[in-house]
């Protein structure tokens, strides 16, 4: 059957009036502005090749608003860089935008998202939440691993001095200290493939937080297993699995010896102990399995440690880049600490006034986790007189709050001081200032991960006296923060000691 090129031509012209028609009987949405898109890729033009995801978003931002639309392959996302559209979002319409979107790796990695930190905002999420905040993650909980963390720390300053000289590779030893710590929390003491098991969370970390392609066209399947991603996840995941399977056996048969009373190989109780006993509730809403155990372990590691190490080490930099704070901070400490047979009880932490400050300061040049973890918006809402339409993702830009120039005064400049005599804090109230994000999906391990910070920094600044290798002037020292998710520092930073 042949049709006349008029005929075809007549049959456009209804359609397209057709559309026409059904389109002006819908509501009209508003999208929010943002830069012009390409077929296909939309708007992925203007952040490929453009240097730190963060900050090339926060010039966009600087033309098309707080609230910033862009097409990412197949997937809409909204970029909020205003403290007044976050707190909007973050507390009005915190239900509506507290999903997480699904991505590949994280699927891989965490046991099809049975975590918490990847998981989509379910009657599993808010159970896991609970035993987070009242269990794993409580102030005591977290107070009872003080002795973890003392001999930690004392094999760190003890390694250090026996170095004598020569520059130490100080980000090295940091996220050996954040991660022993959280292995011996979570695992006991008693743990063997400690050091396989560190060096596998830095392949883990390094493939999670990357910014992978294949994950924004999501129906072009062969795009994943061309790109290579998956099946090095699917490799490194296959390793831990193993490790992880023989600690959860190990615990089992140990904690069947405690109930016959025979005594414990481990020491006190850890994380993966708290969780078998969770397992054991039988009046649990969403019942528990191994693989929920291992997904919310390798949880803790994956969001806490690095982030510890990474502002642990801006603290260190910062504090060699200003001598004169360095020197205060110092100064304070060993006041604090002077005469006190106890020194290093955790109570003394909290006197550290000015360090405190140094590393408020920290947090907020340096946001560990720049752009908070994507949300997915689950009920189409207005935010600003503009619709964010259902399934869009959202990215809070944490890095581009904390300078926006309308809520700091000098906002490119470290000032520790600027904190003094200021009620702005962390705890996801000031928009203007959340490194651990805000709202129901704020992060659960701000105490654990403070300890990790504070601790190492007062026990080396008491111990040590710091300098720059090599004679290098502090002016020269390089502040470039890396590629991908998280905002560490790019470079190792090298340290020298003097006891
Ligand atoms: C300085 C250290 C840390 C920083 C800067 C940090 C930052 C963050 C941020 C920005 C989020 C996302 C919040 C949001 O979406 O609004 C988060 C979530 C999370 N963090 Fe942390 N974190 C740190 C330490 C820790 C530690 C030590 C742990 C565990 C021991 C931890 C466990 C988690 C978990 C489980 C989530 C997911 C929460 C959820 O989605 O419900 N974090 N963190």
């Amino acid at each position: 059957m042949y049709f006349s090129l008029a005929t075809i031509v007549s049959l456009l012209l209804f359609f397209s009036f057709l559309v026409i028609l059904v389109s002006k009987g819908k509501k009209q949405i508003k999208l929010p502005p943002g830069p012009w898109r390409l077929p296909f890729i939309g708007s992925l033009h203007h952040l490929i090749g453009r240097g730190l995801l963060h900050r090339t978003l926060r010039n966009l931002a600087q033309r098309y608003g707080g609230v910033m639309y862009l097409q990412l392959g197949e997937i809409p996302v909204v970029i909020i860089s205003s403290p007044t559209i976050a707190k909007e979002l973050l507390t009005t319409h915190d239900l509506a935008f507290s999903d997480r979107p699904q991505s590949t790796s994280t699927n891989i990695i965490f046991y099809n998202n049975k975590d918490i930190a990847f998981c989509p905002r379910d009657n599993y999420w808010k159970q896991m939440r609970k035993i987070c905040n009242v269990q794993l993650l409580s102030a005591k909980m977290v107070k009872s691993f003080g002795a973890i963390r003392k001999d930690e720390i004392s094999s760190l300053v003890s390694s250090i001095r026996s170095t004598r000289g020569p520059p130490i590779n100080m980000t090295e030893n940091i996220f050996w200290f954040t991660n022993s710590v959280t292995c011996s929390a979570a695992f006991g003491k008693m743990f063997k493939d400690r050091d396989e098991f560190i060096k596998l969370l830095k392949d883990i970390f390094i493939l999670v937080s990357g910014f992978d392609v294949a994950d924004l066209f999501p129906s072009w399947k062969l795009l994943h297993k061309l790109s290579g991603a998956e099946s090095r996840l699917m490799n490194v995941h296959k390793k831990v699995d193993e490790i992880m399977e023989d600690i959860l056996k190990e615990h089992l048969e140990n904690k069947a010896t405690r109930n016959k009373g025979i005594g414990d190989q481990f020491g006190g109780e850890d994380l993966v102990d708290v969780l078998l006993t969770v397992m054991e509730d039988a009046e649990l809403e969403c019942p528990i399995t191994n693989d929920h155990i291992k997904a919310v372990i390798l949880d803790i590691f994956v969001a806490g440690s690095e982030t510890s190490a990474a502002i642990t080490i801006w603290v260190l930099s910062e504090m060699m880049k200003n001598p004169n704070i360095m020197a205060k901070a110092q100064k304070e400490v060993r006041q604090v600490f002077r005469g006190k047979k106890n020194y290093d009880d955790e109570e003394n932490l909290e006197k550290l006034t000015y360090l405190n400050l140094v590393i408020k300061e920290t947090l907020r040049l340096h946001t560990p986790v720049p752009l908070l973890p994507p949300r997915e918006c689950r009920e189409q809402t207005d935010i600003d007189g503009y619709t964010i339409p259902l399934k869009t993702r959202i990215l809070v830009n944490a890095w581009a709050l904390a300078r926006d120039p309308e809520s700091w005064h000098d906002p490119e400049s470290f000032i520790p001081e600027r904190f003094e005599n200021s009620s702005i804090d962390f705890m996801g109230n000031h928009f203007e200032f959340i490194p651990f994000g805000a709202g129901r999906r704020i992060c659960p391990g701000i105490l654990f991960g403070l300890f990790n910070v504070k601790l190492p920094l007062a026990e080396l600044l008491y111990h040590f006296e710091w300098e720059l290798p090599y004679g290098m002037n502090p002016k020269d020292l390089d502040m470039t923060e890396t590629h991908g998710l998280s905002g560490a520092k790019q470079n190792d930073l090298y340290l020298v000691a003097r006891s």
